[in-house]
């Protein structure tokens, strides 16, 4: 990533330098008017250009047009600016502007391109049947770089969600043919949790309940039409942090810190939940309990970071060959579960043989060089019983594989 800053004060340039560098770490270009300006953007492609309004050889905000001229988005950062500027600013369809007021405000512009970055990867969808309103909605999400996907209906936005999961943000009108805004978020909500998907609602109706209504129908946030960019900008802005810290809590609650696959708790409460159903349905559950052979010994011949990374790269392994199927987690120390719905014991065994094998094989590459490393695994299949009781007995048929000698699979009750 690279950002230019077009800026003549070098207080201001020096200021922004030390934060980028701090913040954002990438390579940054300073001008200090608009013809050196003008030659850097010939010769780079940046990702965002910051500049000053008032420069030597340009006062009237010129460089802004030269900026987007080369397809880069502008932040602008100005000492002052009149109502009839900001709004020339804004039809000309700029990130934002920020006023030189405080150390705050530097920091602010080293917070937006943060974003900007971070929204390129944002996948956010438009519903609403008036053309116009979506493409006014989906131009200001392009200047924030947002990835936009739009929908002429309610219906049509539910098929776009689903085949399409990954969309973080939806942004929805109230009046639609068909499924209007609140039948539309009633059912997103059926699959999407909070956690999944924002949502914020729009309209023109001068209705005073929507914005509850909507809220309280799933919305994250509500915005009545006609809207002022500034206002469209911080509502999404806030709802996409406020998902960010959501999702944030969520990981630190439900993965386990070292490897990042779960942990304990979220594979208690999945299953927990889950065993009623996987009993009525008449599916098997077949746990794999794995804990790597001598773990203390790698520890003490190699320290405890290098046995962190082997266990990092042990989790890494075992997400690959599992993860995309089955629950792959960290129980603690060097233990490990698989949980296989739908597989017998027998077939559980044969790929937890094949993992076994590779491992034993294919040693462990750490910064102090390749390690080997052996697992053990117990497995054992659900019957009429606790999850406590599963685990139990799997972690006996674990015990049976370290009494044999280690680097084995046994399976629970089988001698
Ligand atoms: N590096 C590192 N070590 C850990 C972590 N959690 C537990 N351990 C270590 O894992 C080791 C587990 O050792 P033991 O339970 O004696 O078992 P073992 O040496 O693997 O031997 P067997 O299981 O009998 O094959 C201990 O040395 C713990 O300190 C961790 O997060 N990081």
């Amino acid at each position: 990533m690279r950002i230019l800053v077009v800026e003549d004060s070098r207080v201001v340039s020096r200021i922004l330098q030390h934060l980028i560098a701090q913040e954002l770490g990438c390579d940054v270009d300073f001008a200090e008017d608009m013809a050196t300006a003008r030659l850097l953007l010939t010769q780079y492609k940046y990702f965002v250009a910051i500049t000053d309004l008032n420069l030597p050889d340009a006062q009237e905000g010129e460089i802004v047009k030269l900026v987007q001229g080369h397809q880069t988005p502008c932040i602008v950062l100005t000492g002052s600016l009149d109502g009839q500027q900001r709004k020339r600013l804004l039809q000309l369809g700029i990130v934002d502007y920020i006023l030189k007021e405080n150390r705050f405000s530097y920091e602010y512009v080293v917070r937006l391109v943060t974003r900007l970055k971070r929204n390129e990867k944002v996948k956010v969808l438009v519903a609403d049947d008036s053309m116009v309103s979506r493409k006014f909605v989906r131009s200001l999400l392009e200047q924030q770089l947002f990835q936009v996907i739009e929908a002429d209906d309610g219906l049509s936005a539910l098929e776009i969600l689903k085949s399409q999961p990954d969309i973080t943000l939806l942004i929805t009108d109230y009046n639609m043919p068909g499924l209007d805004g609140f039948g539309l978020i009633l059912k997103v909500r059926e699959s999407f949790t909070r956690e999944e998907l924002a949502i914020i609602g729009l309209s023109s109706d001068d209705d005073e309940s929507l914005s509850a209504r909507f809220i309280k129908n799933g919305a994250n946030d509500f915005l009545q039409k006609p809207f002022v960019h500034e206002e469209f900008h911080c509502r999404v802005l806030n709802t996409l942090d406020s998902l960010d810290m959501i999702r944030k809590l969520w990981e630190q609650a439900n993965l386990d810190y070292l490897t990042g696959v779960y942990n304990r708790r979220y594979f208690f409460n999945l299953f927990e939940e889950q065993l009623q159903q996987i009993e009525q349905k008449k599916t098997s559950l077949t746990l794999a309990l794995l804990d790597i052979d001598f773990f203390k010994k790698v520890n003490d011949t190699y320290g405890h970071d290098i046995g962190d990374e082997v266990l990092v790269e042990f989790a890494a392994r075992l997400k690959h060959f599992f993860g995309q199927h089955f629950t792959v987690a960290r129980f603690g120390g060097e233990e490990f579960t698989v949980a296989f719905r739908g597989l017998n014991e027998d077939k559980v065994f044969s790929l937890m043989d094949k993992f076994r094998a590779q491992l034993e094989v294919e040693a462990i590459q750490t910064s102090q060089g390749p390690i080997n490393v052996t697992v053990s695994t117990g497995i054992a299949g659900l019957s009429d019983e606790s999850l406590d009781n599963l685990l139990q007995r799997a972690d006996k048929a674990l015990y049976d594989a370290k009494e044999l000698g280690r680097n084995l699979v046994c399976i629970e009750g089988n001698e």
